[in-house]
């Protein structure tokens, strides 16, 4: 898809492709639309990033929250958006044998307690054996950098996921 096929969605459209960018959050896709035209993918993508950076803390813990956990009751339950599924699936979470998935519900509970959001990181850049490890060593990480890095990886997620759509390299980004 190239950049003037994007222009030209009307609203509808452009939602529907654009709305899971961000994980379940169609509002940011709803949002950029008024932000076009775009120049490139780059630029559609800086709206995106853009309005996530400018919400109060509140609403960045919401997009944080809309997201799934890691191998958690969505995927055992076949919830997952597509996306995610394959993300997932693609870093090898689906097939974890019982120890590590109780280790990561584990992990994930004691960050959701001590951050009050998910514990988030593109898993199509990580692995069944990284996530646990990274996800142990967030957890003492001090609240205001952890949420910097928590939003920093919603960003990484959300660039592959526009490179996907545009069939772009996320690398020339
Ligand atoms: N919790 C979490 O990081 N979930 C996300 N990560 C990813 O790559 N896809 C997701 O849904």
């Amino acid at each position: 898809m190239d950049i003037e096929k994007v222009n030209s969605m009307d609203f509808g459209e452009f939602v529907d492709v654009f709305g899971n960018v961000i994980e379940r959050c169609p509002l940011i896709a709803a949002a950029v639309w008024s932000q076009r035209p775009f120049s490139d993918l780059a630029d559609l993508e800086k709206h995106f990033f853009a309005f996530i950076d400018a919400l109060p803390e509140s609403g960045q813990e919401g997009v944080l929250r809309c997201h799934p956990d890691l191998a958690g009751r969505e995927l055992q339950r076949g919830t997952l958006t597509a996306e995610s599924q394959r993300e997932q699936s693609g870093a090898g979470l689906t097939s974890l044998g019982t120890d590590e998935t109780l280790r990561l519900a584990e992990l994930n509970a004691q960050y959701r307690a001590r951050f009050g959001f998910p514990f988030v990181l593109a898993a199509r850049l990580s692995d069944r054996t990284a996530v646990p490890r990274e996800l142990a060593r967030r957890l003492h990480c001090p609240p205001a950098q952890e949420l910097r890095t928590a939003l920093g990886e919603v960003k990484k997620i959300g660039r592959l996921r526009l490179a996907d759509l545009l069939g772009a390299d996320p690398a020339k980004l």
